[in-house]
């Protein structure tokens, strides 16, 4: 039966970077690509990254009950899960890879249980996270401030899931996941 693998971390841990080495590995895996109602950065294109709302459309889908689940991640910045995604993936036969926030991630293990693998990647410090952002350069300083506001916070829900990633030496941290994700999709 196919699984569902979830990635949670602030902004700048390296969550992203992560999953993108996982979906290149021979794990059959397959990215949940999100919805969202913030503006597309840098060359991030509708239908691969995300798929990009308005914040009225975004309304309409949930009033249409077509997310597994959603979060308001930054102020007026929505993000969600959409049904038909989870769906046309396991329909395939392939094991689901979320991106998502904490709360989401935990929302999304909640609803399948076993069948799900939550990770947690944490970063360094808060100190390597600012750094990160800002050499990733993709992000306003205002809306980086914004995203290191809510790091502690994100971090003390990192107890809840099932595994923490430490991401300091990116090779470590590759090879830490790739083996537990190994080892959760033969059990
Ligand atoms: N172990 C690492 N050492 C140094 N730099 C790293 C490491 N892991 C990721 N990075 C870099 O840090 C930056 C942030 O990584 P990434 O975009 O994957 O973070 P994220 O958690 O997905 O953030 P967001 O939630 O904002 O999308 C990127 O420029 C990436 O190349
Ligand atoms: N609850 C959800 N969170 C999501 C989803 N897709 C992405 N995210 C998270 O939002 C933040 C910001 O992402 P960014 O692309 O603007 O940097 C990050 O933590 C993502 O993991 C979702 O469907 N649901």
């Amino acid at each position: 039966m196919s699984k569902l693998i979830i990635f949670s971390a602030p902004s700048g841990a390296g969550k992203s970077t992560i999953v993108r080495h996982m979906l290149a590995q021979d794990l059959n895996l397959q990215f949940s690509i999100s919805a969202t109602s913030r503006q597309p950065r840098g060359e991030e294109q509708n239908g691969v990254e995300y798929f990009f709302l308005t914040p009225g459309e975004f309304k309409e889908r949930i009033a249409n009950g077509d997310f597994l689940e959603y979060e308001e991640v930054y102020p007026d910045k929505f993000y969600g899960t959409l049904k038909s995604e989870v769906d046309r993936i396991l329909a395939e036969g392939k094991n689901v890879v979320f991106d998502i926030d904490c709360i989401g991630g935990l929302n999304v293990k909640r609803i399948y249980g076993d069948r799900a693998l939550s990770i947690f990647v944490m970063p360094p410090s808060i100190q390597v996270l600012r750094e990160r952002l800002e050499k990733r350069g993709t992000d306003s300083p205002e809306i980086i401030e914004g995203r290191l506001a809510k790091a502690e916070y994100e971090i003390s829900f990192a107890p809840q899931f099932d595994l923490i990633v430490m991401n300091d030496d990116f090779d470590k941290a590759k090879e830490e996941t790739y083996k537990a994700i190994k080892e959760f999709l033969e059990k």
